[in-house]
């Protein structure tokens, strides 16, 4: 069904968009205030009952790490499953993966650097020890028919380092395919890439043989410039797009450093380019709206925001919508 505003085709896009919803685990980790498990558990289910069929739940760190995703165990046996729908979560370290295989999660993610730096401020170890740390928790959790994405943190910049070059990203691309990561997400984690970076680095990864068709990127909007470089990934041929709803996240590590690309904003350009994503933009912002009342704040998206201020949560303008 057409939108109020149109539908445009536009050559040289994917026909369908995979969103990998990061919310629950990007976004919810950097939140100063406690959020119960009830909050968290509802707000997962919102997001599945409005279509997003792969949500990043949790991180199976240790507590002392990440305190805000202590309750991981428990919000993971609380959860209703349903056909089609993943929820992967983060895992450190083989005891993280011991912990995830005890639960029944089927999709998990190692969380590597390009720089250094921020290898030592995250994981306390250099790049190469943290890729060596993740090679038994990758062949363990393909040996048990799991998916295992590879994230690439500080792809296109970092605050102590600066601009990151490029033949860092590819190193450790071709390493975490190497030890059987099925597939790669390259994360903007203090949100200062722009387009020509992100057609630099897709462009020295195809020519090193990392498939774009495994390939996510994972941009945060600390300069508005989120969904112009997701854009230009999409005309690279990238298919999935980690988003959280309403913008939620940051980074510890730059205090400047904004949420995630808002899944909302990313669903209205979607629809307006006529690319499928299977998502309800009217049950998502209703979910964002109410995680906002919850959180006590309002949400950041753009989308969101532009909606409220109409007066309505669900948009007539919404494609599929009556
Ligand atoms: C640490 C990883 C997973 C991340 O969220 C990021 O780089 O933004």
């Amino acid at each position: 069904m057409p939108s109020d505003y149109g539908t445009t085709p536009w050559e040289g896009l994917p026909e369908r968009v995979t969103i990998w919803e990061v919310g629950p685990r990007d976004g919810l980790q950097n939140e100063a205030a406690h959020v119960p498990v009830d909050v968290k558990a509802e707000f997962v289910e919102r997001l599945v009952q409005a279509g997003l069929a792969t949500v990043e739940v949790t991180s199976l760190v240790h507590p002392r790490w990440v305190p805000q995703l202590a309750d991981a165990d428990e919000l993971l046996r609380r959860l209703p499953r349903h056909d089609g729908v993943r929820f992967p979560v983060l895992v450190p370290n083989e005891r993280g993966l011991d912990r995830a295989l005890d639960l029944g999660v089927t999709d998990v993610a190692v969380f590597a650097s390009v720089t250094e730096s921020f290898a030592r401020a995250n994981l306390n170890r250099t790049v190469a020890e943290s890729l060596e740390m993740f090679a038994p928790v990758v062949a363990r959790a393909r040996e048990a028919g799991l998916g295992v994405r590879g994230y690439l943190s500080m792809c296109f910049g970092d605050p102590w380092e600066g601009t990151v070059p490029i033949e860092q990203v590819v190193a450790v691309a071709t390493r975490l395919r190497e030890l059987g990561c099925t597939e790669l997400s390259l994360g903007d984690t203090i949100g200062v890439a722009t387009p020509g970076r992100v057609v630099a680095v897709l462009d020295a990864l195809s020519a090193a043989g990392v498939p774009v068709e495994d390939t996510a990127v994972h941009f945060h909007d600390t300069y508005g410039q989120a969904l112009a470089n997701t854009l230009t990934a999409l005309r690279r041929g990238v298919t999935t797009v980690d988003a959280s709803a309403g913008g939620l996240g940051g980074c510890p590590y730059a205090r400047s450093a904004t949420g995630n690309l808002a899944t909302e904003d990313l669903v209205w350009q979607l629809n307006g380019l006529g690319i499928d994503c299977g998502v309800d933009l009217g049950r998502l912002v209703e979910t964002s709206t109410w995680l906002a009342t919850e959180l006590g704040r309002p949400s950041p998206s753009r989308t969101v925001q532009a909606l409220a201020a109409n007066g309505a949560s669900r948009p007539h303008h919404n494609r599929g919508e009556p």
